[in-house]
């Protein structure tokens, strides 16, 4: 039976498949691998970190990932098809593996974040 996300170790678990299928999208896989050419080994503690922080109050994550993604909206196109993909990769591995409420928390925040960085994206 699912439960909710309680742990460092659901986070890791979320954070893992989530990118997993990121990685494997042809429309978000090449952002990461030839745009950004992601180092995964930094990448998902850092993630860890962020989801930690929002969902477990951990507060381990320091950054700026609005000014990442303006930077990274400069080198490649991010739009409202690339961030629909994101939010539904992320939704349905949240549904996938969990239920409650940092479960539909996390769903939300992502949304949220996500909608905040298609604006200043597009207004940069
Ligand atoms: C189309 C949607 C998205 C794409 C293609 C994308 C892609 C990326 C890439 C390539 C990086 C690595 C940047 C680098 O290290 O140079 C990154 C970092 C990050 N992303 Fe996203 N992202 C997307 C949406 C989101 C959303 C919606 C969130 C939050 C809910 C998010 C949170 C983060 C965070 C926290 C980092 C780490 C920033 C840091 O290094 O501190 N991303 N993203």
């Amino acid at each position: 039976m699912k439960s909710d996300i309680t742990s460092r170790k659901d986070i890791e678990l979320l954070v893992d498949t989530f990118y997993e299928k990121v990685r494997s999208n042809p429309e978000l896989g090449y952002i990461f691998k030839d745009v950004a050419k992601i180092n995964w080994e930094t990448h998902l503690p850092r993630m860890y970190s962020f989801w930690g922080s929002i969902l477990l109050g951990e507060y381990s994550y320091s950054g700026n990932p609005m000014q990442k993604h303006i930077a990274l909206s400069k080198l490649t196109a991010i739009t409202n098809t690339e961030f629909s993909m994101w939010l539904r990769l992320f939704t349905e591995t949240v549904d996938k593996l969990f239920t409650g409420e940092k479960a539909t928390e996390a769903k939300v925040r992502a949304e949220n974040i996500a909608r905040l960085m298609m604006h200043n994206i597009q207004t940069a």
